[in-house]
Parts: structure tokens; sequence; C-alpha cells
């Protein structure tokens, strides 16, 4: 099975593009999902959270403030390892689950959309990286339309956090240019999509192979089985 990482900066176009994906048939695991399902109230990742950063980040409901959480990680580095620290094993756990689902199912293909792919070790686990690039001001104000919630410098701070658009560039094996239109990001992710997708021989050994050994497997234990029974 090809892992294939596809990652960007925040606010570069991501989602767009795994939603096409998705759209396409593709198999898409998304990171910014699990991070938010292992921090549900009550979770092991959910309790250490309130008892490194207080209860001054919970909600009136007891969920996690996200905005307030926010607020206190992207202007401290310190705080960010520690949130990172807490979250990302949890992550790691669910991603393996879903990889392993996947796989049961034959999917030859699964893009794992991680924000933060080569600031952490996730980029060990892919084999290619798609990387969605836009420019830093280009960047910046689609961030600030998308969330207007945060101010000028919260946004300046969540860009700030992560390794530049420009570094990512350099390590992707295929890049996206999302600074044209949606229609140009999907013809390019459409591209990308048929260099990803399996040839002729990765499809057999999917579709035929693997399950004709399967099979041939289970009903050499059946036989086994019955012989000892
Ligand atoms: C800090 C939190 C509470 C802010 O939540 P919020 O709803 O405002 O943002 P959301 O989760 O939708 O993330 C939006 C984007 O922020 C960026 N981002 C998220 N976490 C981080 C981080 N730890 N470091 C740098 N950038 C990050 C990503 O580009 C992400 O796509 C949340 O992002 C979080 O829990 N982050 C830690 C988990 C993590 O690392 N997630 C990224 C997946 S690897
Ligand atoms: N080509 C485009 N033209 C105009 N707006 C766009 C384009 N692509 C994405 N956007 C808008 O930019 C914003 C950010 O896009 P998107 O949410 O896909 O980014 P992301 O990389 O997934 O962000 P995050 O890292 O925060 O999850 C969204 O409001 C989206 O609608």
């Amino acid at each position: 099975m090809k892992i294939i990482g596809l990652t960007g900066g925040i606010a570069s176009g991501k989602s767009t593009v795994s939603r096409y994906f998705i759209e396409c048939g593709l198999a898409v695991i998304d990171l910014d999902v699990i991070a938010r399902q292992v921090v549900d109230i009550g979770k092991p990742a959910y309790k250490k959270i309130v008892s490194v950063f207080g209860t001054d980040i919970l909600s009136e409901d007891g969920s996690i403030d996200r905005l307030a959480l926010g607020r206190k990680v992207f202007k401290d580095v310190q705080l960010r390892r520690q949130l990172n620290q807490i979250t990302h094993w949890y992550i790691l756990l669910e991603v393996m689950k879903q990889i392993f689902l996947n796989f049961i199912k034959g999917e030859p293909v699964v893009v794992l959309d991680v924000p933060l792919l080569f600031e952490t070790s996730f980029s060990k686990i892919t084999s290619q990286n798609i990387v969605v690039w836009v420019d830093a001001d280009t960047q910046f104000e689609r961030l600030r339309v998308r969330d207007p919630q945060l101010t000028e410098e919260e946004a300046r701070d969540r860009i700030a956090s992560q390794m530049s658009l420009d570094k990512k560039k350099k390590l992707a094996n295929y890049l996206i240019d999302n600074t044209g239109t949606q229609e140009e990001t999907k013809d390019q992710a459409s591209h990308v999509m048929r260099l990803i997708s399996p040839g002729i021989v990765h499809k057999i050994v999917y579709l035929v192979a693997i399950p004709s050994f399967c099979g041939l497997w289970f009903l050499w234990f059946v036989k086994r089985l019955w012989t000892w029974w």
C-alpha cells in the first residue's frame, strides 16, 4: 500500500485539495479531524491537557475551547511542544488504526493530510509527499478571511509556528500551486492523482494476488483444523 503525504501551511489549501481527492474516490486520512477527536471530553488526551493547561481553556460545556488553547500555544513554543507531546501520540495511534483498516479494505493508495508532516515524524511513514503551496501574502489574506476571529498578530503567530511554505516546497515530490483559482488547483490535483495512482502491476497485486493468497491460506488453515478435529 502506498502512503502519500499531503501537506502545506495553515490555510494554504490542503483541505480544498483533500476534499477533491475524496470526491475522486481516493482514501484520505485527515489529521486535523483526528486531532479534534482525540481531545473529546473524557479522552486520555483531554485529561492530560486539562491537567497541564488548567480549566481556563475549557468552554462552558466542559469541552476544550480551541480558540483559548490556540491563543496560549501559538504564542509560546514551550506550551506548543507540551500540547504536541500530549496529542501526537494519540493521533499516531488512530492514524495507524485507520491505515490498517484501509489496508484490509484493499485500498492501494492512502493519502495522509498532515499539516505538520515535515515538522514531525509522520513523514517517516509516507513514501512520497504532495505540498500545497501559496505565496506568503495569499496565505495570510486567506487565513484572515477564513478565521476572522483571529487578530492580525494571532494569524501571524500561527503561520510562524510552522516550517515556511518555501522550505516545504523544496521537500515536495509533487507541488500544487494554489495561488490561482480553485479550478486551476483542481486541474493540478487531478494531474498529481494520476501520477500517484497505482500502475497495472500494483492493481493486480492488490486486487488479485493478495486476496488469493489470503483465501488459499485460509482454506489450508480450515483443512488442517478439519483433519485435526
Ligand atoms: C491548538 C489547537 C487547539 C487550535 O485549534 P483550532 O480549531 O483553532 O485549529 P485547527 O485544529 O483547526 O488547526 C488549524 C491549523 O492550525 C495548524 N496547527 C494545528 N496544530 C498545530 C501545531 N501544534 N503547530 C503548528 N500548527 C498547528 C495546522 O495548520 C492546522 O491545519 C489545535 O490545533 C490543536 O489541538 N493542535 C495540536 C494537535 C496538532 O498538532 N494538530 C495538527 C495535526 S498533526
Ligand atoms: N484557490 C483558492 N482561491 C481562493 N480561496 C481559496 C483557494 N483555495 C482555498 N481557498 C480558501 O482559503 C481558505 C484556506 O483553505 P483550506 O481550508 O483548504 O486550507 P488548509 O490548508 O486546509 O488550512 P488549515 O491548515 O488551517 O486546515 C479557505 O477559506 C478556502 O476556501
